[in-house]
């Protein structure tokens, strides 16, 4: 389903990402760790066609992805941070982003909304949310246009232990309905919980 040919990325003579090849089959959900830096980013960047490879194929149910011209499909994503409108409030947010594709109705916004436990807080103003309400909203956003593919970076960053239980069980959960979920964490407790094949990442190589 997600096929990884021979990726090298350079930046400015500085190696990113060095002969990668990875295959992943579908419903499965796998795990990128390594220290800071490493290539974990770059690389779920690469596969959603966010940043260029100089040199491999990426392909993604059978279509090739290609920098700023084709990018994944079906994929709820997060990378880095949201551009989410601090004078709006989470709702608002997430019905603007919708109204991008016209894919879902409000309903669907406000089920994500209430699967990431912000239902209750869906009328305040994003410059009124904690850290943790941020991310939750950030994987509602991710999830709300029901993809078949999620792509999360650091999904549990601040979020407080039982945040990180109750969405480690989200995850959970769609993978058993059978998305496909690459992930990436620096905690092993929730790559353990959740993740079918993990790859370890140093100076942008696969090393394990
Ligand atoms: N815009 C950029 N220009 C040049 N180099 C960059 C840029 N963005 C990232 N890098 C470099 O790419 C390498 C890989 O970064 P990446 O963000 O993928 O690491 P990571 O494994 O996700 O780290 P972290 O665990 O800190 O999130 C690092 O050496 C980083 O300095």
């Amino acid at each position: 389903m997600i096929e990884i040919k021979n990726v090298n990325k350079k930046m400015k003579d500085h190696v990113i990402l060095k002969n990668i090849s990875i295959s992943i089959k579908k419903r499965i959900c796998v795990g990128f760790v390594g220290h800071n830096g490493s290539g974990k980013t770059m690389l779920l960047k690469a596969i959603c066609g966010f940043t260029k490879i100089d040199i491999g194929e990426i392909w993604v149910d059978n279509k090739q992805i290609i920098f700023s011209e084709k990018y994944i499909k079906n994929a709820g994503v997060i990378i880095e941070q949201p551009s989410f409108i601090n004078y709006l409030t989470g709702m608002d947010n997430l019905l603007a982003l919708a109204n991008i594709q016209k894919m879902i109705s409000k309903n669907d916004v406000l089920l994500a909304l209430k699967k990431v436990g912000l239902i209750d807080a869906k009328d305040k103003k994003v410059k009124e949310y904690s850290l943790g309400m941020k991310q939750r909203l950030r994987i509602a956003q991710a999830i709300m246009e029901h993809p078949h593919i999620l792509i999360l970076d650091e999904p549990f960053n601040g979020l407080d232990k039982d945040s990180i239980t109750e969405i480690q069980d989200l995850i959970l959960d769609y993978k058993n309905k059978g998305t496909t979920i690459l992930l990436t964490s620096h905690d092993d407790r929730q790559i353990d919980y959740l993740c079918d094949q993990v790859y370890e990442l140093n100076g942008g190589e696969i090393v394990e």
